[in-house]
């Protein structure tokens, strides 16, 4: 068997649907599938989810009789240092777009800390060993193994809460780290690093609308510039697919690969 220290990432597969309905379905089916592996594996499904546009994208969720929500446990990709219920909270946009519209046990839902607002070290520390915790020892090695990471993009190529030319695109050690000086605001964040999204078993960015299509075009078809989008290539055998809608995918000259499960 290869390895992972010697197996190269596999190259991202791109899929671009007609239209975002069409989009949200397929992810819907997508994530049901990856849900299911992991239950029949290990009784459970780690998730981590992004906030921005993604969360409205997980609908096809919703009242899916395949979805097992007492199964699931949600981590937050990157989570904005504001209380949980404030306007600007990735946490609140998930709980509005899903999880308030679903069965899942709140103490499945992994918040930030809303007491350690004012301490962003020890916010993000409190995160960290929140993982440790749900993951050391059980399913992971150095970093945890996320059963499915779904990530959005920024026009500007960052993702999660990893900007282009920051400190934190280096970071190798820790699993959540802070941001105090974030270009889109609020400057305050705290997001998982690239090593630990990098070792998820699947990673899915969703990406959807003309704004996101020179973007796109760039970390495909340009990955060298090393923009944080770019950097997200998982450890093998992990695979890292791109779900986009037409308009998005417009400019890039990138392969696409047509959807099956
Ligand atoms: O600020 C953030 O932005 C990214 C991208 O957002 P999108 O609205 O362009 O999809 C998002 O993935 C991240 O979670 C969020 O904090």
């Amino acid at each position: 068997m290869t390895s992972s220290a010697h197996h190269p990432p596999s190259a991202p597969i791109l899929i671009s649907f007609d239209n975002s309905d069409v989009l949200v379905d397929s992810l819907a089916q997508f994530i049901v599938k990856s849900q299911k592996e992991a239950i029949d594996k290990k009784g459970k499904f780690t998730v981590a989810l992004s906030g921005g546009s993604l969360p409205k994208m997980l609908r096809g969720l919703i009242d899916n009789p395949s979805v097992k929500w007492n199964k699931w446990h949600v981590f937050y990709v990157d989570e904005r240092v504001v209380p949980l219920d404030h306007a600007d909270s990735n946490h609140r946009a998930c709980t509005e777009a899903l999880f308030s519209k679903v069965p899942i046990p709140s103490d499945n839902v992994y918040t930030l800390d809303p007491e350690l607002l004012n301490d962003l070290e020890e916010l993000s520390d409190a995160y960290e060993k929140i993982l440790i915790r749900e993951f050391a020892q059980k399913d992971s090695a150095r970093f945890p193994i996320f059963d499915l990471i779904l990530l959005g993009m920024g026009p500007d190529g960052h993702t999660a809460s990893l900007f282009p030319n920051h400190e934190l695109l280096n970071e190798d050690d820790r699993w959540v780290a802070y941001v105090e000086d974030s270009p889109k605001p609020p400057p305050k964040r705290i997001t998982l690093t690239f090593p630990v999204i990098n070792h998820a078993s699947r990673i899915v960015f969703v990406a959807v609308g003309k704004e996101k299509a020179e973007i796109l075009k760039q970390i495909l078809d340009s990955p060298e510039t090393g923009l944080p989008s770019a950097r997200v290539k998982p450890v093998y055998p992990g695979q890292l697919y791109w779900f986009v809608d037409e308009a998005a995918a417009a400019k890039a000259d990138y392969p696409k690969t047509p959807f099956k499960l």
